[in-house]
């Protein structure tokens, strides 16, 4: 596979790892993406990964029901530590290797993350799975996401979801809605798109780190993006 990228921060969305089930982790899911990241892997591109929560708890949902916030986002915090320990597990078992990385030191469940180290497994051709978001309330894992992409110097960040893009509206809730190709972080900040949070965006801006959404779900996605085919949006 021809690629210009040497180094990526994929963003997976916890919620989509349920599949169908509705909660919890979809072995077939799981082990799709993991199929997909050993492919790009082996084609010698460095990766680095965060995975979302939201398929097991998210701060907010508890807030509404009771929690207190920064209990409830720990909880959501370490929701993620678990998808990237299942995300690891099914790399390793396909053959490709991996190590999980915890924002907040936690070991021996992952290594306490710091960039060098996280560079380091990369370049040893090891997928760098950075769990636990980053490691404070009040944030999300699309804003760990773009931290992390800018700590390790990745050259984009693909957040990989369960739509094909960004849309003028969530195509989830208006079929009316239609997909930009390509929309600069200023607008996606004027049209108050809520793809993902606004601190991620801004975070990528200020740092000139392209973000490219797209659908992870349909296999071969993330192999189509690498080598340039526009089938998501880019956000530059
Ligand atoms: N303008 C928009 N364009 C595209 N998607 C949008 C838009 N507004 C809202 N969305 C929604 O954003 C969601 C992004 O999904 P994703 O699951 O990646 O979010 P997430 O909150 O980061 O997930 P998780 O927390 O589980 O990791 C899509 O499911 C889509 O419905
Ligand atoms: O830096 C972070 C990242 C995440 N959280 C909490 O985890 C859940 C799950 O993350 P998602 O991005 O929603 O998938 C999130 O709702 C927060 O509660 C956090 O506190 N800090």
């Amino acid at each position: 596979m021809r690629t210009n990228y040497k180094r990526i921060l994929l963003k997976l969305s916890g919620e989509s790892l349920m599949g169908a089930q509705g909660y919890g982790i979809d072995t077939v899911r799981l082990n799709e993406y993991a199929a997909q990241i050993k492919d790009v892997a082996a084609s010698g591109v460095q990766v680095a990964i965060v995975i979302g929560g939201g398929n097991i708890f998210r701060g907010l949902s508890g807030a509404s029901k009771g929690f207190d916030r920064v209990k409830g986002d720990q909880m959501g915090m370490l929701a993620t530590v678990i998808n990237s320990l299942a995300l690891s597990s099914a790399l390793e078992a396909s053959g490709q290797p991996a190590k999980v990385f915890t924002a907040i030191n936690m070991f021996p469940i992952g290594e306490h993350y710091s960039k060098w180290r996280a560079i380091e497994a990369m370049k040893e051709g090891k997928v760098a799975i950075i769990s636990g978001g980053t490691g404070n309330p009040f944030f999300t894992t699309d804003t760990g996401s773009a931290l992390r992409g800018i700590e390790v110097e990745a050259d984009v960040m693909l957040k990989g979801t369960r739509v094909d893009g960004i849309y003028t509206a969530d195509p989830e809730k208006d079929p009316t809605a239609t997909k930009f190709s390509e929309i600069t972080y200023d607008e996606v900040y004027t049209r108050g798109l809520k793809v993902m949070d606004l601190t991620a965006t801004a975070l990528c801006k200020e740092n000139r780190l392209p973000i490219i959404v797209f659908d992870m779900d349909t296999p071969g996605n993330l192999k189509k993006v690498l080598a340039g085919e526009s089938i998501g949006t880019l956000v530059y």
